[in-house]
């Protein structure tokens, strides 16, 4: 695959990424769950899913494409365009997060514990599909995504960590 091809790849998953990211920094207070248990007697969500993350994250992830949009209008087309890939990339992004820790409560994992394969993919493969509509990548960049984005969410995860930002480096 051509370079060209790799950093448009990357160009169109940057709000996904963007939201993913944000929550580490904007997220706190009210848990989206509510506190709630599921029938297994175990959180629905936890306590590291809440309000403020998502939103915070799907508002960041939203602005992000705007910018980019500002930068490399001919790749989106038009701002109302941008907005909704962007908005959809960020909203599935933190969507699929929520679903991986729904799936992790089910598996009687804690909070913060590391799921492999579901942790660095799910929020990918969720922001693909929700943007899928509006626009999408060849399949040979979507296969590039799913191969570099875990490296890329390990080396994101580890520096949040040193920087103090995230108390595990997963
Ligand atoms: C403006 C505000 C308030 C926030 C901006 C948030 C921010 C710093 C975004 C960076 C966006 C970005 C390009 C992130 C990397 C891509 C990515 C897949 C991130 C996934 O997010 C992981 C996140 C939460 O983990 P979770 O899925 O378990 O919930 O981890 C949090 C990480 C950060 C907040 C720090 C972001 C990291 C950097 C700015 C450094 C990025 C370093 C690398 C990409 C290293 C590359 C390493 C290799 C091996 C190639
Ligand atoms: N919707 C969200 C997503 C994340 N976060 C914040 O970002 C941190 C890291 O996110 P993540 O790794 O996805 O959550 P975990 O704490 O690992 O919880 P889980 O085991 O459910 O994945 C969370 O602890 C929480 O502080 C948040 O506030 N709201
Ligand atoms: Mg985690």
């Amino acid at each position: 695959m051509g370079l060209e091809s790799v950093f448009w790849a990357f160009w169109y998953i940057l709000p996904a990424y963007f939201a993913n990211a944000s929550p580490v920094l904007v997220g706190g207070g009210p848990p989206i769950d509510g506190g709630r248990k599921w029938r297994d007697g175990r959180r629905i969500l936890g306590d590291g899913k809440t309000w403020r993350g998502f939103i915070g994250g799907v508002a960041i992830g939203t602005l992000v494409g705007v910018v980019q949009y500002f930068i490399t209008p001919g790749f989106y087309g038009d701002l109302p365009t941008a907005v909704k890939l962007a908005f959809l990339l960020s909203f599935g992004a933190l969507f699929g997060d929520l679903v991986g820790s729904f799936i992790k409560r089910r598996a009687n994992l804690p909070r913060g514990a590391p799921a492999i394969g579901l942790d660095q993919l799910g929020f990918l493969i969720s922001a693909l599909a929700f943007a899928y509509p509006v626009k999408t990548l060849s399949s040979g960049q979507i296969i590039f995504l799913l191969v570099f984005s875990p490296f890329i969410h390990w080396g994101a995860n580890y520096f949040a960590y040193k920087m103090g930002w995230k108390s595990v480096p997963w």
